[in-house]
């Protein structure tokens, strides 16, 4: 049993072997957080304090809930598997398919990920005729999830003016159509996991006594919602305002009686969700509402070399809201930190691609190099350049394996097998393939589904003519399909690719061999999550198999994909890589409007600064690192279809100079190769031609003696960099990416613009 606990610093071991009360870990990147919780768990189980029944740890990813048990699997002679870790969603999802008639949803409640939300947003504000220019269903979505994380209910949400009471119509509209649909968006998972305890005091009494032990990993990024549930369950008072979760000003719970104990580590400086309504207050509210004694820092670092270190710790001192910690490490300074600046995003790809060959070449495994950025929309390029190198890959958080439109419709079908009223589900594959039912049938459909407020499924029944016998004939093959339903589940699938001819489909389409290979993985996938997860049904139950699939498939979207036992580099955002770590880390796109994105830069809504989240996650992508850290950028990159040109990241000014290792000149001044090319949308747009030593000049203003790519200095705005001009003489206007003040465009006869 020392065992367990050798190899842990001072600090580390106390808060490993503290008594049973509440405690806060307050440390930074690296300093062994996440470890200490997992050898916490250990240290309880195998000294006899706790069962592990009586523990529950919340992880962030279902990445880290895998890991987490992989570790204490081997630690313990117990089954892990058995045991309450996960994601607030995943744990949230298993309370209520344990309970899912109090909670008053289907057996086999459906999951809908944000892009099925989206939709099905977007169907009920077609159905109610609402203007979704007024409305756009993106915002309306946000709109939604954020009251669901406030605790409430469109009947508790108070609107004042027509348009909050038209968007509260919408919201009490869309909690109508899921419940009516069977199914759950993720805001929901927590939403109805709180009321159904909260409501019900018996079921909360019970897991109340059952979690002795509440362990939550990177609390700063809890959301209050998610805070007032770990509250409950701790056994704070069961919240008397069942649709107003939120803790009442200065509660103080640390006298109830039967209460777990809770051990919460987090790090304010890696708190990257407050745009998703996590709310860093939660780590003082904990501190003062549970009256927590034991408060823990830890300040060692154990992952990264010295230079990435005091590269993490200088940019993160820019921001002035910490609690404050610096971090230190007691392995040498390293290697320096290598940046590479690329005329064009192409050459920053080709280069990224030669450094992984060449630490491959130098015997490192893929696995352990990852390559980072702000935004997904960066992936496409990169993506590119590795396929053609024939360098294996694996995109996290991309368009994901779940995600990819056959998947979804395979998975469609299996929905409507479980519940034939998921009208989602049913719109996407009532007719794909192709089986002959135009607009016209769906909207009779829809009329005769809203007249007689049931689900499409039910009201086929209702619509005639040729329309009608289409319709019969789908709601045939659902049930047909229906009738398979205790077939093993890979066969089950298998069954219907044959049935609902998605299989003929993509066999007669000219690109349909990947989706075809991606229909058989599926069918993998199905298999290896029984071997893995299989659950037992009960006699005469409908198979929890394919309950337990469906919700995976929905949470576990993206965090892992086909072929993960290959030796892959690891492609993904910031956001995702948070609590991960490699060998050699590479941050691409270092440049100001992408990182820091330009949408954070002026934002100071919600209290939260916009920038010092951006901070905060550049002080996470720099602490991923263990040995070495190469920064990206591109002075010119395609994005969103037009070609963008950027000043380097304010991000690297903030490094000492001294940690930096220039692998390209550091030209102060650019001119580029560009040509005016038309585009669809009537913008001007300029494609690189050639790398920046062509050294042709940029094109109007003539004579102007400004060009395109030029660094400039305005009065008011500061630094910039001209990336787009029209006109001539007086007439003549440039558009500058000021680093400051973001994009502007500016008459050259009245700005006072130098050329620096
Ligand atoms: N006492 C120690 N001795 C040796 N290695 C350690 C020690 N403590 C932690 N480590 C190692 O340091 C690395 C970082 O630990 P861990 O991931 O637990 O940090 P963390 O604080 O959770 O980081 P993050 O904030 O990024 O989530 C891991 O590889 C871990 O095994
Ligand atoms: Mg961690």
């Amino acid at each position: 049993m020392t065992s367990l606990l050798d190899n842990l610093n001072e600090p580390q071991h106390a808060a490993v072997t503290l008594p049973a009360e509440h405690a806060l870990i307050l440390a930074g990147a690296g300093s062994g957080k996440t470890r200490v919780l997992t050898t916490r768990i250990a240290w309880l189980i195998s000294t006899g304090q706790a069962s592990p029944q009586s523990i529950l740890a919340v992880t962030f990813t279902n990445k880290a809930a895998k890991e987490m048990q992989t570790r204490l699997a081997a630690m313990l002679p117990v089954n892990v598997k058995s045991m309450w870790i996960g994601t607030f969603h995943g744990l949230c999802n298993r309370l209520l398919r344990a309970h899912y008639r109090d909670a008053g949803l289907p057996q086999l409640f459906q999951i809908l990920d944000s892009a099925d939300q989206l939709s099905s947003v977007k169907r009920l504000m077609k159905a109610l005729n609402v203007d979704d220019e007024k409305f756009p269903p993106r915002e309306m979505c946000q709109f939604i999830n954020a009251q669901k994380e406030q605790g409430l209910r469109a009947s508790a949400v108070e609107a004042w003016d027509s348009w909050a009471k038209q968007k509260v119509e919408i919201y009490a509209a869309y909690e109508a159509q899921c419940q009516r649909e069977g199914v759950v968006d993720f805001a929901e998972l927590l939403l109805r996991s709180f009321e159904l305890l909260s409501r019900n005091e018996p079921l909360l009494r019970h897991y109340q006594e059952r979690f002795r032990h509440i362990l939550v990993d990177e609390f700063q990024d809890t959301n209050r919602l998610q805070y007032a549930w770990l509250r409950m369950l701790a056994g704070g008072p069961a919240n008397g305002h069942p649709t107003n979760p939120l803790p009442a000003e200065g509660g103080d719970y640390s006298t109830a009686p039967k209460g777990a104990s809770i051990f919460a580590v987090g790090d304010d400086d890696q708190s990257i969700y407050a745009f998703r309504g996590a709310d860093v207050g939660n780590m003082r509210d904990f501190e003062r509402e549970f009256n927590v004694k034991n408060m823990i820092r830890l300040e060692q670092n154990y992952r990264s070399h010295g230079n990435i270190l005091d590269a993490a710790n200088a940019i993160i001192r820019n921001n002035p809201h910490r609690l404050g910690k610096n971090l230190w490490t007691h392995a040498g300074s390293g290697e320096p930190i290598r940046v590479y600046e690329a005329y064009a995003d192409s050459d920053e790809a080709r280069w990224i691609v030669e450094e992984v060959k060449s630490l491959v070449r130098d015997g490192h495994t893929r696995a352990e190099i990852a390559l980072l950025y702000r935004s997904n929309a960066q992936s496409r390029a990169l993506e590119h350049a590795l396929f053609n190198a024939g360098i294996p890959y694996r995109v996290y958080g991309g368009l994901r394996f779940f995600e990819r439109a056959e998947i979804k419709h395979a998975l469609a079908y299996l929905r409507l097998i479980a519940n034939p009223n998921d009208d989602t589900a049913f719109l996407r594959v009532v007719n794909f393939p192709v089986r002959g039912i135009g607009a016209r049938s769906l909207e009779a459909l829809q009329d005769a589904a809203k007249a007689a407020n049931s689900s499409l499924h039910a009201a086929i029944t209702q619509v005639s003519g040729k329309g009608g016998s289409s319709l019969t004939a789908f709601a045939q093959l659902i049930h047909q399909l229906s009738e398979a339903v205790h077939l093993p589940l890979p066969e089950l699938i298998d069954h219907v690719l044959e049935l609902s001819g998605l299989r003929t489909h993509y066999q007669n389409e000219k690109e349909g061999q990947e989706r075809l290979s991606n229909l058989d993985e599926l069918i993998n996938a199905a298999a290896s999550f029984i071997a893995e997860e299989g659950t037992v049904s009960e006699e005469g139950e409908l198979s929890a198999d394919l309950a337990a699939f469906l919700a995976h498939a929905s949470l576990e979207a993206g965090e892992h994909q086909a072929g993960e036992g290959d030796d892959a580099l690891q492609l993904m955002t910031v956001h995702s890589a948070k609590g991960l770590e490699f060998n050699m880390v590479f941050i691409s796109g270092l440049e100001e409007g992408l990182f820091p994105h330009e949408n954070a830069v002026n934002d100071t809504k919600n209290g939260s600064n916009g920038l010092e989240e951006e901070r905060r996650l550049m002080y996470v992508a720099v602490t991923r690192a263990r040995q070495r850290l190469y920064l990206s950028i591109a002075q010119s990159r395609m994005l969103h279809g037009q070609t963008r040109y950027n000043l380097p990241s304010r991000f690297l000014d903030e490094i000492p100079k001294e940690l930096l290792k220039w692998l390209t000149p550091r030209v102060e001044k650019q001119h580029f190769a560009v040509s005016p090319a038309p585009s669809s949308n009537g913008l001007k747009t300029f494609h690189n031609q050639s790398p920046v030593t062509a050294q042709r000049p940029g094109r109007p203003p003539e004579r102007s003696g400004f060009s395109i790519g030029m660094n400039v200095h305005h009065a008011k705005f500061g630094p910039g960099v001209i990336v787009n001009a029209e006109g001539s003489g007086t007439d003549a206007r440039v558009q500058v990416n000021f680093k400051a003040a973001g994009v502007k465009w500016l008459a050259l006869a009245i700005a006072k613009l130098e050329a620096v």
